[in-house]
């Protein structure tokens, strides 16, 4: 469920920071000067060269943190991972649900273990927004409907006591409605009207991903490719607020 730091319509909309390096990071991260600092994910590519140490620093400056490691491995392996991550002081980290559900209970337990100031909410991440339904009966092997298997995988999650899920957000109504209100929807795959998908398959528009049930919208290339990236982030924080003020269509 969304928490209180998550109310802010501009802490719905979490800027991925697909960047080779702090080189390029850190001055586009300054075009936001004395603005409020906005949510934040590291992904694999900055976290394998920036580190650790990289990412506590930006906790410390101030910004929240969303860790899209995607964990997969054995338990015992994951939980030692989770472990290690819950020092940084990050909000939200991300394992795989198709690891299973004693993986993600040993990443539970290892976060439960850790018990920071604010605590660390773990995401499962269902069916990638790259996935499509061809992809996924064809090459993964996997029958039914793209959503039957998000549902499944959420399931699974929910059981397992993860707070919530990583999701398109043509799922993200579904899951509320059939797993739990309770869950938290992270949505991928935005792009504004008329946007190049690029290598994404479900993708939707901020206001279509938060009628839909979306807690929180990552949004990467639309931003950071932008000529004018704040005006970009400022445009979907007020397309998240106008839905929030009620408005249909
Ligand atoms: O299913 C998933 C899980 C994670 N992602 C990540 O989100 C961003 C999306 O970037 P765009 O440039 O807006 O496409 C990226 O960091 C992915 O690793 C995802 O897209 N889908």
């Amino acid at each position: 469920m969304i928490g209180p730091s998550e109310r802010k319509a501009a802490s719905r909309a979490i800027i991925a920071l697909d960047f080779p390096s702090p080189l390029e990071a850190e001055p586009f991260l300054a075009r936001w000067g004395g603005r409020e600092k906005p949510f934040v994910k590291v992904g694999m590519q900055l976290f394998y060269a920036a580190g650790p140490v990289w990412v506590k620093g930006l906790v410390e400056a101030g910004y929240p943190v969303f860790l899209d490691l995607k964990l997969h491995d054995i338990p015992h392996t994951v939980a030692g991972a989770v472990s290690s991550l819950t020092r940084l002081g990050v909000r939200l980290l991300t394992l795989h649900a198709s690891g299973g559900r004693a993986m993600m209970e040993a990443a539970r337990e290892a976060v439960e273990a850790a018990s920071g100031p604010e605590p660390l909410r773990l995401l499962a991440v269902t069916q990638l927004t790259s996935t499509d339904q061809r992809m996924m009966n064809e090459e993964l092997g996997i029958s039914g409907p793209v959503r039957e298997s998000v549902l499944n995988l959420a399931h699974l999650a929910r059981r397992s006591g993860i707070d919530g899920v990583v999701c398109s957000g043509e799922e993200a109504a579904w899951i509320k409605a059939q797993v739990s209100g309770e869950l938290l929807t992270v949505t991928p795959g935005i792009r504004l009207e008329g946007q190049e998908r690029g290598d994404q398959k479900r993708v939707m528009t901020p206001e279509a991903a938060v009628r839909g049930g979306a807690d929180l919208l990552v949004v990467g290339r639309p931003i950071i490719r932008s000529a004018d990236p704040v005006a970009t982030y400022e445009a979907i924080v007020e397309q998240i607020q106008w839905k929030e003020r009620g408005h249909h269509g």
